[in-house]
């Protein structure tokens, strides 16, 4: 389970982390804190014993993806990842780029396939793209599969069904994650971590409903004991 480090600055993460006791935690790093702070944020995180999902979600020609993952290689995280949008050249340039890495820690290599913030209207009244959100998750995740990826990002809701198609090794990481009654904010494919047990997800991305509630320690134990025990 990660917990989604979604603070403007590494001083508004270090305090937040301290207060509340989430040292050495599993934690996703995203664009607001890395590109403030930058590799510097990696290397503190990595002194406090913290495993880190870099969630940057590469999207460019292959050529820049695959130089682009070099360097982040070299950066020792245990996950990155690339929007699978980019098609099945980009996902083999970026598997390539992580091995040509000078380190012998290879983060695995995760596709994003639909935003968790989009549903269905979005997908066609906005972008006049085909087809469900489900088949183009689904469709994502066998080019990302096929094209060298260890996994994909995904809601609960598609993960059972990309683990039957792609395999139960092909790992899934869902964000989205809500206690019952929770508020989704900008999210549309929401589900309770009971939910992500029962579909069979690898990982769960846990933000807001961490970060923003009144105790988030005891907040981030729910969620945990609901991923790992269902609702009893
Ligand atoms: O499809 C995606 C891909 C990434 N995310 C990221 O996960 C967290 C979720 O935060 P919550 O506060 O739990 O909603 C956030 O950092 C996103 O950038 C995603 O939500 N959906």
């Amino acid at each position: 389970m990660y917990l989604a480090l979604d603070f403007s600055t590494w001083n508004e993460a270090r305090t937040f982390i301290d207060a509340h006791n989430f040292q050495g935690v599993p934690v996703k790093v995203g664009m607001e804190l890395f590109y403030r702070e930058g590799p510097r944020l990696i290397e503190n995180l990595k002194q406090d014993n913290h495993d880190i999902f870099l969630d940057l979600k590469l999207h460019d020609i292959p050529t820049t993806v695959m130089k682009a993952m070099t360097n982040i290689a070299n950066l020792e995280v245990d996950m990155v990842n690339v929007h699978a949008l980019g098609g099945s050249e980009m996902i083999k340039r970026a598997k390539e780029g992580l091995i040509s890495g000078d380190s012998n820690h290879e983060p695995k290599l995760i596709a994003v396939t639909v935003l968790t913030s989009m549903d269905d209207t979005s997908l066609y009244k906005e972008l006049n793209i085909g087809g469900s959100v489900n088949e183009n998750v689904v469709r994502l995740a066998v080019t990302a599969n096929k094209n060298g990826a260890d996994g994909v990002v995904c809601s609960v809701q598609e993960a059972k069904e990309i683990k039957d198609v792609c395999g139960s090794s092909f790992l899934t990481v869902t964000p989205g994650i809500r206690l019952q009654g929770s508020d989704g904010n900008d999210q549309k494919r929401i589900a309770t971590p009971a939910l992500a047990r029962e579909n069979g997800a690898d990982f769960l991305v846990i933000g807001r409903t961490v970060t923003n509630a009144q105790d988030p320690k005891s907040a981030y134990e729910k969620v945990q004991k609901e991923w790992r025990n269902g609702i009893k």
